[in-house]
């Protein structure tokens, strides 16, 4: 079957609302114990692939899909941590403009962050900058946040099997900016304030940099679209809602889709340089 895209997240819990909103055709597990679902929302056909959490999960799964399938494009969502002062709070959307793995480079004896770059390129594509981060296709980053705004603001039903005929929030903030993925959640104000400085993120996850880079390396679209479950900084369960930013994925995936016609169809893919 030709599918339209493929989502990937690092656990079913985090897309399981957005599954109940759509038909679920088929179930199987590819060799690694990698979950793949095949379904429908309106006329769109997708395929979603649970990696389990972590760049090394998310790049191997990943992989493994790859070798074999070329969806037109790869969404990877989750929950993550938002950054303070960049207009998103608990439950809004970020959208990633550029991928940054703060781990990858060279120790800078003067300062923790940021590293320092390495002396090669790691993806070999003109996605990645000098600093090794990667760039995400404005095109693509700014439709999709246009669609889902839209759809917010209109306070519509949502579509799909919905049998609860919830709304989509209408107050809830789409923001984009770069994002910041970690081996180590951050745990600590100064190190949360010293992240913020070095690379102005709006959002921290695990996996965003390893499915960014393999998605650039099998030359296939790709977009981050995340919803805070948390503050990035000192690590208080009593401030975390991993509830609400479930809803909010499967509120942002279902306003993407709910034209019908996928969009990023019609975005040229940017010139090599
Ligand atoms: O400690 C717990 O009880 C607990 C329960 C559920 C989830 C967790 C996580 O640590 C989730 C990590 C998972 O979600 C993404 N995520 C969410 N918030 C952050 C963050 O502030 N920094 C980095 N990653 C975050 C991440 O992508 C993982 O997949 C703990």
């Amino acid at each position: 079957m030709e599918i339209d895209l493929l989502i990937a997240v690092a656990t079913p819990m985090e897309i399981d609302p957005f599954l109940a909103l759509s038909k679920v055709v088929h179930r199987r597990t590819m060799p690694g114990n990698i979950p793949l679902i095949t379904a429908c929302i309106n006329d769109i056909k997708f395929q979603v692939i649970i990696t389990g959490p972590g760049m090394v999960n998310t790049a191997l799964a990943l992989g493994c899909y790859l070798g074999h399938h070329h969806p037109p494009l790869i969404i990877q969502t989750g929950i993550a941590g938002f950054f303070h002062g960049k207009g998103l709070s608990m439950g809004g959307v970020g959208i990633a403009t550029a991928e940054i793995n703060i781990h990858c480079g060279v120790e800078n004896p003067e300062q923790c962050f940021p590293l320092l770059p390495l002396p090669f390129s790691l993806t070999g594509t003109p996605m990645e900058g000098s600093d090794g981060q990667l760039a995400m296709h404005p095109g693509l980053v700014n439709t999709a946040r246009m669609h889902i705004t839209q759809q917010f603001l209109s306070g519509r039903v949502l579509p799909g099997i919905n049998p609860l005929k919830a709304s989509y929030p209408r107050k809830c903030p789409v923001i984009s900016g770069p994002f910041i993925t970690v081996s180590t959640i951050t745990a600590s104000k100064p190190t949360a304030t010293r992240l913020s400085r070095a690379y102005t993120p709006v959002m921290e996850s695990m996996e965003g940099m390893a499915a960014a880079h393999t998605a650039c390396r099998y030359d296939v679209p790709f977009l981050e679209i995340r919803c805070a479950s948390n503050p990035v900084g000192v690590r208080d369960k009593k401030a975390w809602d991993i509830p609400l930013a479930v809803e909010g994925i499967a509120m942002a995936l279902a306003a993407l889709f709910d034209s019908g016609e996928p969009f990023w169809t019609q975005i040229t893919p940017p010139d090599p340089i």
